[in-house]
């Protein structure tokens, strides 16, 4: 699991807090229903830390992670189970190696705006402050939020997801996908990174859905000027 540098990847400790501070407030937000969701931070080259499987992510605590390897395989073969779509992680963590944390959650209005725009393969988002929340901080900035096929079989969705990263329609500066009637999936170099994405993200799928001139090219065929 090569990557740029592995001097600033935080602790098992620092991590497993990040996780489950974060993971609350997602819970409190309505995006983590029931079992749903999982959270990953990479600790070294060849370990990360994930949630266990079918655990309520609104009331983790530190035995509810465990250490993966690159191929999603346990440290140990005590402890609990890893999330079902470890695989999902860790095709992210091998596709941008940059990349120090994962986070996923199931999002309603991503869910939504996924079944509306699934046939063009993208959520397209401007005209809007909070993209800048991406790290998209021109004034014409937009953003193609991609759109993957899920897969109930999870060895076929963690190979959906590889295959867009390497795919020529992969845009890295949007840092995250949202799987067809599934959830969103956010990446960032530091867990603070991922949340913030997770974050916008639920903005601006809410904002899309809500707002019904949400992106230039709605105004212009509705007839309103910016
Ligand atoms: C509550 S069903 C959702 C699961 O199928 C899955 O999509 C999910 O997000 C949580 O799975 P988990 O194995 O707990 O990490
Ligand atoms: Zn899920």
């Amino acid at each position: 699991m090569p990557q740029s540098s592995t001097a600033d990847l935080p602790s098992r400790d620092d991590a497993t807090a990040e996780m489950i501070a974060a993971a609350g407030d997602f819970y409190r937000f309505g995006w983590l229903h029931g079992t749903s969701g999982n959270l990953s931070v990479r600790l070294s080259e060849s370990e990360v830390l994930i949630t266990a499987s079918g655990k309520s992510k609104g009331a983790l605590t530190p035995d509810d992670f465990l250490i993966v390897d690159p191929q999603g395989k346990p440290a140990s073969k005590k402890g609990p189970r890893p999330s079902a779509e470890t695989g999902v992680h860790m095709a992210i963590y091998k596709a941008l190696p940059e990349v120090g944390a994962v986070y996923h959650v199931h999002h309603l209005h991503a869910a939504l705006c996924g079944k509306r725009d699934f046939k063009q393969g993208y959520t397209f988002v401007n005209d809007v402050e909070m993209i800048k929340g991406l790290g998209l901080w021109e004034p014409d900035a937009h953003a193609r939020i991609p759109l993957v096929e899920n897969h109930h079989d999870l060895d076929e969705l963690a190979r959906a997801v590889a295959a867009h990263l390497n795919s020529e329609d992969f845009d890295a500066t949007v840092p995250g996908v949202n799987l067809r009637n599934h959830g969103v999936y956010a990446w960032g170099k530091t867990p603070a990174d991922a949340r913030r994405h997770i974050e916008t993200f639920g903005y601006l799928f809410e904002y899309s859905w809500l707002c019904p001139m949400h992106d230039s090219e709605s105004q212009a065929v509705r007839g309103f000027a910016r």
